[in-house]
């Protein structure tokens, strides 16, 4: 008897443009979504979008709570939780970056609420995945978490970003390529769950993304556009696997190692960008792809090497050395790689010098 069985959620309603933020409220509508919404922001983002988002609720005679986060942390979603709980919302609205995104997440997956995504930097994968990521001491929770009802993305305003904050959210997509490998490998080596659409549609992604990275470029609207797309491209291959597997590997454990080893010194896509680097050479040995992948990233002004992402080389080694111990995931790094061979692969692809 076949007793396989998927449940994949998307969103419903995706708007994508210049100017479309003063839409929430219309998107809102649309979902018939009633009461007080919660909207959950960072900083930055909250003068950016957020404030002027609770402008327009206002406009229509509603009136949201706002709260403000600082770190993706399990302490910052229990205070979105309680804000939730204490302010009587009936809905959320993620305004920022991964962080806030990543928190208003998870915290309505708890709520059992319903929420809207709106990015203002197109500088990670996370607007539509239905994951959200969080440091722990020494390890990193993929977390299942609540996908976005819709998504609101700005371009006008993403495109107002720091340039910096979209190279990071390419760098993440090239960073598709090796998470695949390492995916593809982990299902030969330990048959663990695995979809080859999930694993095709994340590759596409990084590819049309390269093969279009000459309209990657500063100042230039329609960047944000190209950008966005591919990440939430790349978004929904998360949600189809039911994983973050298709968008994150060994270069992601890199990653969030650095993140404890070096905090806030570069952005999670840049550093994903320079593992991505050095795990395709460990794939490919120097006849592979890790040259294609620094050549993509150097294109669109990512970071390639530990100066540029203001990093020391010992801490790369040593987030080389430890990272495969952040969770069980199986990869490329397999039980470690000892201190030469990492120096060898850092040094082998210029990452360090
Ligand atoms: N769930 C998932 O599937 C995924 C989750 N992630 C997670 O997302 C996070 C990385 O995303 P990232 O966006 O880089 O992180 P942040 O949300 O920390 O944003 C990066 C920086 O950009 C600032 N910022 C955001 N929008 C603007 C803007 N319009 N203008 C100026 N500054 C702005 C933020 O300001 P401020 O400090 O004020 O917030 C912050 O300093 C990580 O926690 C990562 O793990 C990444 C990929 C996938
Ligand atoms: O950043 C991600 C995909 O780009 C996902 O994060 P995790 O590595 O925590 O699953
Ligand atoms: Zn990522």
């Amino acid at each position: 008897m076949f007793e396989k069985s998927t449940w994949i959620r998307l969103p419903r309603n995706v708007v994508v443009g210049h100017g479309v933020r003063s839409a929430v409220v219309d998107v809102v509508d649309d979902l018939h979504l009633q009461g007080r919404p919660l909207l959950v922001t960072s900083p930055t983002p909250r003068a950016v979008a957020a404030d002027p988002v609770a402008a327009d609720f206002r406009d229509v005679g509603v009136d949201p709570a706002i709260v403000t986060v600082e770190a993706a942390t399990f302490d910052a979603v229990e205070t979105v939780i309680e804000t939730a709980e204490t302010e009587e919302v009936s809905y959320l609205v993620g305004i920022g970056g991964g962080k806030a995104i990543d928190i208003a997440k998870m915290a309505s997956d708890h709520l059992d609420m319903g929420f809207l995504s709106v990015p203002t930097a197109a500088s990670h994968d996370g607007i539509v995945s239905n994951r959200g990521s969080v440091p722990d001491g020494d390890t990193r929770h993929s977390v299942a978490a609540e996908p976005p009802l819709a998504v609101v993305a700005d371009t006008e305003i993403l495109a107002d970003a720091p340039w910096e904050l979209t190279t990071a959210g390419c760098a993440d997509i090239i960073s598709n390529y090796t998470a695949v490998m390492d995916w593809r490998l982990a299902k030969r080596l330990k048959d663990v769950e695995y979809s080859e659409y999930a694993a095709a549609l994340a590759e596409m992604t990084a590819e049309i993304l390269v093969d279009n990275a000459d309209m990657v470029r500063p100042g230039l609207e329609e960047s944000a556009w190209v950008v966005t797309k591919a990440l939430m491209s790349s978004g929904v291959a998360m949600s189809i696997a039911d994983s973050s597997r298709p968008a994150s590997g060994a270069e992601h454990l890199f990653s969030h190692k650095l993140d404890r080893l070096a905090p806030d010194a570069a952005l999670h896509g840049h550093q994903v960008g320079v593992g991505s680097i050095m795990t395709a050479y460990l794939h490919g040995g120097d006849r592979g792809v890790w040259r294609d992948i620094r050549d993509a990233l150097s294109s669109i002004d990512a970071p390639t090497t530990a100066g540029e992402l203001g990093i020391d080389d010992g801490t790369v080694i040593e987030a080389l050395t430890t990272c495969h111990e952040i969770r069980d995931r199986y990869t490329i790094l397999g039980d470690g790689m000892n201190e030469r061979a990492a120096r060898e692969v850092a040094r082998k692809t210029g990452v360090v010098g």
